[in-house]
């Protein structure tokens, strides 16, 4: 994407950012309206930016044609995702399948794979309703990967999961950014230091940081900011050195 800006009302959530993204996993981290919600929200179509240039597995959102072939392609957890509470797991998972235009003769297997990925191979015919919150967001991953993405976009995918799903679910990550593009929205960063290849460190709807989640730790180390982690330390240096006067973009 280039130049690409989102504006709410008077807030400008994202000031002109240029970033390329291949296949791995991409952490995206930053402050409360630091602008990832923003930016996942226009991967996945669901926004317009007010300017720049979005390509998405070679083409343009801006041109209608393509789009359809590329949502097919997508995989996306929204931050509040809605769900049917009536339906069962096996039957939601299912129904995003349908919508996603999937064949129907493999959405039964996709079905029961995506959703033994997650850990919830057990729980496949319960209602949603009935269970706990953090089993819900794993629902919400299955149906993000049921068809497989090309890209996988997660917004705050572990927000809710208990420490042993989050170490499944890193790995689940790992698995799924060897051959897809994967972008992940978190505040955790022992998930990025886990599971991604790359962090992308937004503040105010601009990038603070990008690099290895390696390089971010050391930097950590190296500036000694506060935090408890090597990697929260490099965050809140990156952060730091981003904010003070005259500090240029690094990118
Ligand atoms: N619907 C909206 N109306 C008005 N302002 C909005 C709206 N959505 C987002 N904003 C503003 O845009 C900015 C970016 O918000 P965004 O939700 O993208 O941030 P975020 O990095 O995802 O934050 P968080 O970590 O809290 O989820 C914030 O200043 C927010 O207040």
């Amino acid at each position: 994407m280039t130049g690409l800006r989102v504006r709410h009302r008077k807030t400008l959530a994202l000031d002109s950012l240029d970033l390329a993204l291949g296949t791995g996993v991409h952490g995206l981290l930053g402050p409360n309206g630091a602008g990832k919600t923003s930016l996942i929200r226009v991967l996945a179509t669901v926004a317009r930016p007010d300017a720049g240039r979005v390509e998405l597995l070679g083409e343009d959102t801006a041109a209608h044609r393509g789009l359809a072939g590329v949502r097919r392609r997508l995989g996306y957890l929204p931050q509040d995702f809605g769900y049917y509470p009536g339906f069962t797991v096996r039957e939601f998972v299912a129904y995003v399948a349908w919508l996603k235009e999937m064949p129907a003769a493999d959405v039964p297997a996709a079905v029961e794979r995506a959703v033994a990925r997650v850990g919830l191979a057990d729980r496949i015919d319960a209602k949603v309703r009935t269970l706990s919150g953090g089993m819900v967001r794993r629902v919400g991953i299955a149906q993000a990967i049921v068809n497989d993405p090309a890209v996988l976009l997660l917004d705050e995918p572990t927000a809710g999961l208990d420490p042993e799903q989050r170490v499944e679910f890193r790995g689940l990550l790992r698995e799924l950014g060897a051959t897809a593009t994967v972008v992940v929205s978190t505040h955790l960063v022992e998930d990025v230091a886990a599971a991604c290849t790359e962090v992308t460190l937004l503040d105010a709807g601009r990038i603070a940081y990008r690099g290895t989640p390696q390089a971010l730790s050391l930097l950590g180390e190296t500036s000694g900011g506060p935090g408890d982690h090597p990697i929260e330390r490099g965050y809140t240096a990156a952060l730091r050195a981003h904010r003070a006067p005259g500090a240029r973009e690094a990118v």
